[in-house]
């Protein structure tokens, strides 16, 4: 049978690095691959050739068995193929239906006395009644008036797909799209893929989430080091099949075994009613209360958008508390700079890794010693010491795996999974007597996520503290002492991780209380 798009041998090198090495494949049409692999493997890369992102330095792409050149996306899109990226590219300010038309508008023209003006007026009516004919048949839940700076994460992406659609693409290359939504969001992409299949187009998906791959594909692919080492009927193989076979070994969940909230009772970090606002008088936060004891491990769960992000900019000095009070060891830190939020012993790990975390045009050595360049260890009479910059970069590069195509490279070059690994090995090389992590393992590969939960562990054990935000709700259960759950901006209960379950979770994440035996839930309104 003839595929729908297929390489063959195709190769792609950054210098004398070869990202892709002779990787032939075949997708067949009106299927669901999924590309699996490694942080680093060289997914995103296959894919921004597919996309006519990058030119292939040697090797064929296939489309309907015909050769192909793609030099840029308009190219790839004029052959039929799309692709909806992790990081949106819309223009917030304008609505769902204008960004869909952006760059294909409809015009009208309009008489001025007896001239006609022909091309210069877009023809909203049209635009929208468009927009609207493609949101039907595709049955996406969308309003094409919502100005897009308003609307959730889940519709931006519809937007992102709808955009593809419009123009006509029959083949849809998603990278790491469930990586940012909800679990609800989650299930209703899936439910997309399955009526974007019913209309015969051809979808492409990297994930790292294996349940995904198990749910939706037909065929698996696996990428390692560069190469295609595996292709497999998803209905032949299993989830625990595939992370062996990308890993080389097999993978297990770092489970904190001991989970024991009343183990130690020596608190290090309290919120006292802390509020804020995210404009004048609209609460975002209210009178949230929580203790982190030395020793522990307290998760936040909470369906994304309920206050979480608000809270670590407070904790972490990027937003004001309006009320309320932050303690250290007793200390009141309260609004206090992030500079100094970190002199404090606090490690961060942000949400979002490339507008809080790294400067992504900086060096790897750059980036690991951001926020602590002033040590002793690099920093001497006013001189930096690049010699012993350059051999603690080394060495966290070693230790914490992190895959780079070159020594010198800026951060803008690594993938997804091997920059967040940077922040993990800066933060949890400071050894910080209290870690914030938030989202800590989003976008890094299985692998990556037991090593990440273990060290996690290892400072816990160390008698640290440390406060998890999660939207993986598996990552919180298996490794917190307790589970703080957020609602609309408050704490709609805490529980002991050891008594609870995701079901309980799940009423408590929909803002539903959960009658308990005393003592259980410790706030209660
Ligand atoms: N523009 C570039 N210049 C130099 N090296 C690059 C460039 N883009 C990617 N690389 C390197 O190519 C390799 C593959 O990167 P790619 O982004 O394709 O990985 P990935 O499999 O998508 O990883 P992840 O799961 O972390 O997103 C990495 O080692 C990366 O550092």
């Amino acid at each position: 049978m003839m595929s729908k798009i297929e390489t063959v041998n195709l190769v792609k090198k950054f210098g004398e690095f070869i990202a892709n090495d002779h990787i032939s494949m075949k997708i067949q049409e009106g299927e669901i691959t999924a590309i699996v692999g490694e942080n680093g493997a060289g997914k995103t890369t296959l894919m921004n050739m597919l996309y006519g992102l990058l030119e292939p330095t040697s090797g064929k792409i296939l489309i309907d068995g015909k050769e192909v050149v793609l030099k840029s996306p308009v190219d790839a899109i004029a052959h039929g193929i799309g692709m909806v990226h992790q990081h949106f590219k819309l223009v917030p300010s304008l609505t769902v239906y204008e960004n869909i038309m952006l760059g294909t508008e409809i015009t009208k023209s309009i008489k001025i006395g007896d001239k006609k003006l022909k091309g210069f007026f877009i023809n909203e009516k049209k635009e929208k009644e468009e927009v609207q004919k493609v949101i039907d048949f595709y049955k996406f839940d969308l309003d094409p008036d919502d100005v897009v700076k308003n609307i959730s994460i889940g519709a931006k992406q519809r937007i992102e797909i709808l955009k593809m659609l419009y123009r006509n693409v029959d083949i849809l290359i998603f990278d790491e799209p469930t990586a940012v939504l909800t679990p609800q969001e989650v299930d209703e992409l899936l439910e997309s893929f399955r009526e974007l299949k019913k209309q015969g187009k051809t979808i492409i998906l990297i994930t790292h989430k294996l349940r995904e791959v198990m749910e939706i594909s037909d065929q698996v692919i696996i990428i390692k080091q560069g190469k295609l080492i595996n292709t497999m009927r998803t209905k032949d193989t299993n989830a625990q099949d595939i992370a062996t076979s990308m890993v080389g070994r097999e993978v297990v969940a770092s489970i904190n075994t001991d989970k024991d909230a009343s183990k130690n009772s020596r608190v290090i970090y309290e919120l006292k009613d802390i509020s804020t606002e995210s404009s004048p008088g609209v609460k975002c936060l209210k009178k949230i209360n929580l203790t982190i004891k030395a020793g522990e491990i307290l998760g936040i769960a909470g369906v994304e958008g309920n206050g979480q992000s608000e809270l670590v900019k407070v904790i972490t000095g990027l937003m004001e508390s309006t009320e309320g009070a932050i303690l250290l060891n007793g200390l009141d830190i309260t609004n206090t700079w992030p500079k100094e939020i970190r002199a404090c012993g606090i490690g961060i790990i942000p949400e979002d890794r490339y507008a809080q975390g790294l400067c992504v045009d900086m060096s790897l050595d750059d980036n690991f010693i951001a926020g602590q360049y002033k040590d002793k260890d690099y920093f001497n009479r006013g001189f930096l010491n690049f010699k012993e910059i350059e051999k603690k970069s080394s060495e966290l590069i070693n230790k914490y795996d992190i895959r780079i195509s070159q020594r010198k490279s800026n951060v803008s070059s690594l993938s997804g999974g091997n920059a967040q690994k940077i922040i993990i090995a800066r933060e949890f090389e400071s050894n910080p007597s209290l870690l914030i992590a938030s989202q800590p393992t989003r976008g890094v590969d299985i692998g990556s996520i037991e090593f990440i939960h273990g060290k996690i562990l290892e400072l816990r054990a160390k008698d640290k503290g440390i406060l998890l935000i999660s939207s993986e709700l598996t990552e919180i259960m298996n490794l917190s002492d307790r589970i703080a759950v957020m609602y609309k901006g408050e704490i709609i209960g805490i529980v002991n991780a050891k008594d609870t379950s995701m079901s309980e979770l799940g009423l408590l994440m929909a803002g539903i209380r959960v009658n308990r035996p005393e003592g259980v839930v410790e706030v209660d309104g």
